[in-house]
C-alpha cells in the first residue's frame, strides 16, 4: 500500500504539502481512501494523521507502508500522475479553465521559507521523490525548478549527511518523470543530461567541511522515466502511466522504486508522530538530527506502547489482587504472572521492536522492571498465604497425628515439617518468575522458625500430658501401700512408706524415658521433667499422708490403737472388766502406747538412714503454670509441735470417755441378781414347777411352748421375735410408766440409790465435769 505525498514547484512548494490535500473533500465515503491535510495554510500539523493511518487501516502496518512526494512545477500533471499511480482521488485541474489546485504562492505571498520547509519536510518523510517535469525543460535551471532542487540537496545533506545509529546512510530516490515525451530525444539522452545537471548542482552545494567529499551518489539513488504526451497520444499517456505504475506495484521487478534501503524505518502507528516532530523540527528551523528525531520517536512511541501492554497486563494482574490481599493462596498464580508477563512483552516486543533497537531495549527493561514491581506484592503475598496455609495444615496434621493412644510424636513432627516444608517450597518455586531477584528464603526460614516452635511446643505440651498421666498411675500406685502402712503403726512403718515411694517413682521415672525416647527430648528437657516428676510424686506422696493423718482420721487410728490395747486383751479377745481388774492401769498403760503414736507420726523419718528421701528444696514445677514456693524440709513434718499437743488433748478426752464406759460397765455387773436368788427360786418354784408338770392342760402348753421355740430356734427367727417381744415389752413398759407417773407422785418414785459418784474416780477434771454435767441431764 502506498501513500502519496505532493509537492511543487518552486513558488508552489509550500502550497504543495497543503496542496497534497486542498481540495481535500472525500470523493468518496470509503474511509480507506480518504486524503487528510497534514499541514494546513497556518502551518499548523494535523491532528488527525494517527486516526487516519487507523482509517486507512495501517496501524499496525509496521514498515509494510510507502511515502512517495511528488515535485513539481504548477499543472504539470501531478495530481494526474499519482491518481493513476497510487490509486489516490487528487483533484485534477479542470483542462479548459487552467485553475491549480495546488495553492499557489501567488495566495500566501511569495514564502521562500515556507518553500523550503515542505521541500524539506517532504523528503525527509519520503522514499521516493518524483520530480516531474515537461521534457523541454530539461535543461533548464529555472524552467526546471533546478534553483529549489539544489536547496533540497543542499539541506539534505544537513539532514542525511550523517549516518545514522544503526550506521547506514538514508538513501532516497530520485524518480525523474518527463512528461509530455515526444521522443525525438530518446530518453537515455535526456538522462544524461538530467544526471550532469544533478551532478553540476551538487558540485555547487555548499556543503560542511566534514561532508565535503561526499557524492550524490553516497546520498540518493537516480532513476528516470518518460511519458507520452496526455492530450496528443492519450493511449500511449495511458499505457506510459500502466508501465510506469509497475515499477511502483510488482517487487519483483529490478526497478522497484520501493526499495526497503529507501524505507525511513519508522512503523506505520510512528509515523504521524515522527512526521509531526520533523514538521516541527522544520519549522523551528532548527539543525535537523534525523537519528535523534528517530530516537525521539522511538522513546515515544515505545513508552505508549509500553502502558498499552501495561495497562493490559494491570487489567489480568487486578483479580487476583483481592484473594491474595484477603490471605487466599492462588493456585498457579506463578504461571498466570509467567503468562500475563509474556503477553505483554508479547505485545510490546511486536510493536516496538522496530523503533530504534537501543531505545526499544532500554524501555524493555523498564517495562519489566515495572512489570516486576507490579507483581511483586502479588508474589510477597502469595509466599506469606502460603506460609499461613502451610503452618496451619501442618499444625493440623500434629493435632491428627497425636490423636490415637499411640503413636511415635518424632515420626509424626517429621512426616508433618517435611510435608508442610516441601508444600512451601513448591509452591514457593512456582510463583517465583525467572529473572527475577525475587527470593523466597526468608519467608522459608520463618516458616520453618515456627514449625519448630509448634513443635517444641507440642512437644512440652505431650510431656506435659505423659507427666501428668504418669504423676496420676503414680498417685493410684501409691495410695494403697501408703494406707497400708500408716494404718498400722510399727516403728518402721516410714521405711516401708518410703520404699513403697521410691519403688513406685522409679518405676514412673523409667515409663517417662521410655515415652520421652520417641518426642526426642533433650537431656536438659528430661531432666527438667524428671525432677518436676520426682518432686509431684513427693506431694502425691504427702497429700496422700495428709489423708491419712487428718485429724479425724488420725484421732479415729489413735482411738483404734487404744481400743485395741484396752478393750482387748493380748490374744485380741474383748474385755468384760470385772470389779477386781486393774483398769486404772490398763487404761494408763494403753493411753501411754497410743500417745507414743504421735511424734512417730509427726514426722517423715525411717529408721534405716539410706531410705530417706530428699529433693532440692528450688525444685521447681516446670509444667505447671503456678507459681510455687516449694520448701522439701517443711514436707517432712507432719505435725507441728501444738498441732501434738492438741491431738494429745483430744485423744485424752476420748480415752477417757473409753475409762468411764469401762468403769460403767463393772457398775452394771455389779448390779446382777446373785447367784444364791437362782436357789432360792428354784426351792420357791417347786410346787409350781410340779403343777405344771403334772397338770395335762399346762403340759400340753409347756410342749406347745417347747415346739414352738424348737421351730423358731430351727428357722432363726430367735432374733426377730426377741426384737418384737422388745418392742411389746417397751410398749407395756412405757404404757404401765405413764399409768403409774398418773397415780403416784414423782417424789414416792425418786429414790435415787445413793453410790459413789463415778467422776469422782477420774482424774481428769475437765472430763468429771463432762460426766457430772451428763449424768445430771440423764
Ligand atoms: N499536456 C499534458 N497535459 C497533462 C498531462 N497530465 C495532465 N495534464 C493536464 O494538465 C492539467 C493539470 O493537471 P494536474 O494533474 O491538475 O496538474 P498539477 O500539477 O496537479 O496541478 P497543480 O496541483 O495545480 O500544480 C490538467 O488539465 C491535466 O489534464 C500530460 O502529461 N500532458
Amino acid at each position: 500500500m502506498s501513500v502519496a505525498l505532493t509537492s511543487s514547484t518552486a513558488t508552489k512548494a509550500v502550497a504543495a504539502v497543503n496542496g497534497y490535500h486542498t481540495n481535500g473533500n472525500a470523493t468518496s465515503n470509503d474511509p480507506s481512501i480518504e486524503r487528510v491535510q497534514i499541514i494546513d495554510d497556518e502551518k499548523r500539523f494535523t491532528s488527525d494523521l494517527t486516526p487516519q493511518i487507523e482509517r486507512w487501516g495501517l496501524q499496525n502496518a509496521g514498515f509494510d507502508y510507502d511515502i512517495v512526494a511528488v515535485f513539481g512545477s504548477q499543472s504539470t500533471g501531478k495530481s494526474t500522475l499519482l491518481n493513476r499511480l497510487c490509486g489516490t482521488n487528487f483533484d485534477v485541474m479542470d483542462e479548459t479553465r487552467r485553475q491549480q489546485t495546488t495553492k499557489d504562492g501567488r495566495e500566501r505571498g511569495e514564502d521562500q521559507d515556507f518553500e523550503r520547509k515542505s521541500a524539506l519536510f517532504s523528503l525527509a518523510s519520503s522514499e521516493v521523490l518524483i520530480v516531474n517535469l515537461w521534457e523541454h525543460q530539461v535543461g533548464l535551471y529555472q524552467g526546471a525548478n533546478m534553483g529549489l532542487l539544489k536547496t533540497v540537496f543542499e539541506v539534505n545533506l544537513g539532514l542525511f549527511g550523517k549516518k545514522s545509529a544503526d550506521g547506514r546512510s538514508q538513501r532516497t530516490l530520485l524518480l525523474f518523470v518527463i512528461r509530455d515525451h515526444i521522443g525525438t530525444t530518446p530518453l537515455a539522452n535526456l538522462q544524461a543530461t538530467l544526471t550532469a545537471d544533478m551532478n553540476k548542482i551538487w558540485g555547487s552545494l555548499s556543503k560542511p567541511p566534514e561532508l565535503n567529499d561526499r557524492q550524490l551518489s553516497d546520498y540518493f539513488d537516480l532513476s528516470f522515466a518518460a511519458l507520452p504526451h496526455k492530450i496528443l497520444v492519450p493511449d500511449k499517456f495511458e499505457a506510459g502511466v500502466q508501465d510506469l505504475r509497475k515499477r511502483f506495484t510488482d517487487k519483483s521487478r529490478e526497478d522497484y522504486v520501493f526499495k526497503p534501503m529507501y524505507h525511513k524505518r519508522i512503523p506505520a502507528d510512528g509515523v504521524a508522530f515522527y512526521m509531526e516532530n520533523i514538521w516541527e523540527q522544520v519549522q523551528s528551523n532548527k539543525d535537523l538530527d534525523l537519528p535523534t528525531q528517530q530516537e525521539l520517536l522511538a522513546q515515544f512511541r515505545c513508552d505508549e506502547i509500553a502502558t498499552v501492554a501495561l495497562s493490559e497486563f494491570n487489567e489480568q494482574a487486578k483479580p487476583q489482587r483481592k484473594p491474595i490481599e484477603s490471605g487466599k493462596v492462588v493456585e498457579g498464580l506463578g504461571n498466570m504472572m509467567r503468562s500475563w508477563k509474556a503477553g505483554a512483552l508479547a505485545r510490546y516486543d511486536r510493536d516496538a521492536s522496530r523503533y530504534h533497537q537501543g531505545v526499544y531495549k532500554r524501555k524493555r527493561a523498564d517495562l519489566i522492571s515495572v512489570i516486576d514491581s507490579t507483581i511483586s506484592p502479588l508474589f510477597l503475598g502469595q509466599l506469606k498465604n502460603l506460609h499461613k496455609a502451610c503452618l496451619v495444615s501442618f499444625k493440623k496434621e500434629m493435632v491428627d497425628g497425636m490423636r490415637g493412644d499411640s503413636y511415635d510424636f518424632a515420626e509424626i513432627v517429621k512426616t508433618a515439617r517435611t510435608r508442610c516444608e516441601k508444600r512451601f517450597l513448591e509452591g514457593a518455586k512456582e510463583a517465583s518468575l525467572e529473572d527475577t531477584d525475587w527470593s523466597y528464603e526468608e519467608e522459608f526460614t520463618l516458616l520453618s522458625e515456627e514449625v519448630k516452635n509448634v513443635a517444641d511446643q507440642c512437644r512440652k505440651d505431650e510431656t506435659k500430658k505423659m507427666v501428668n498421666v504418669i504423676e496420676r498411675n503414680f498417685k493410684r500406685n501409691i495410695s494403697e501401700p501408703v494406707d497400708l502402712y500408716l494404718n498400722k503403726a510399727t516403728p518402721d512403718m516410714w521405711d516401708k512408706v518410703l520404699k513403697a515411694f521410691r519403688e513406685t517413682l522409679e518405676k514412673a521415672e523409667s515409663s517417662y524415658l521410655t515415652k520421652a525416647k520417641s518426642f526426642s527430648c533433650t537431656d536438659e528437657e528430661n531432666a527438667t521433667a524428671l525432677s518436676t516428676l520426682r518432686k509431684r510424686a513427693w506431694l502425691a506422696l504427702r497429700s496422700k499422708i495428709d489423708e491419712q493423718t487428718s485429724d479425724a482420721a488420725f484421732l479415729a487410728k489413735l482411738r483404734t490403737h487404744f481400743e485395741e490395747l484396752f478393750r482387748y486383751d493380748e490374744h485380741g479377745v474383748p474385755r468384760v472388766w470385772k470389779p477386781e481388774d486393774d483398769i486404772d492401769g490398763a487404761f494408763k498403760k494403753a493411753k501411754d502406747r497410743t500417745l507414743e503414736l504421735i511424734p512417730l507420726y509427726s514426722k517423715i523419718s525411717p529408721i534405716e538412714p539410706s531410705l530417706a528421701y530428699t529433693l532440692p528444696s528450688e525444685t521447681s514445677d516446670s509444667l505447671s503454670a503456678e507459681a510455687d514456693d516449694f520448701d522439701f524440709p517443711s514436707t517432712l513434718l507432719i505435725f507441728s509441735e501444738t498441732k501434738a499437743v492438741d491431738l494429745t488433748n483430744r485423744f485424752r478426752k476420748d480415752a477417757d470417755a473409753y475409762y468411764v464406759e469401762a468403769k460403767r460397765s463393772t457398775v452394771a455387773t455389779m448390779a446382777q441378781i446373785p447367784y444364791w436368788m437362782y436357789g432360792v427360786l428354784v426351792v420357791l418354784g417347786w410346787n409350781e414347777a410340779m403343777v405344771v408338770l403334772f397338770n395335762p392342760l399346762y403340759f400340753a402348753m409347756l410342749l406347745v411352748l417347747l415346739a414352738s421355740s424348737w421351730f423358731i430356734v430351727q428357722m432363726g427367727l430367735v432374733g426377730p421375735v426377741f426384737q418384737v417381744l422388745r418392742t411389746v415389752g417397751n410398749e407395756i413398759q412405757r404404757q404401765v410408766s405413764n399409768r403409774l407417773r398418773e397415780h403416784f407422785s414423782e417424789a414416792a418414785l425418786a429414790q435415787p440409790v445413793r453410790t459413789q459418784p463415778i467422776e469422782d474416780q477420774l482424774e481428769n477434771d475437765e472430763i468429771k465435769q463432762e460426766v457430772r454435767v451428763k449424768r445430771e441431764r440423764f
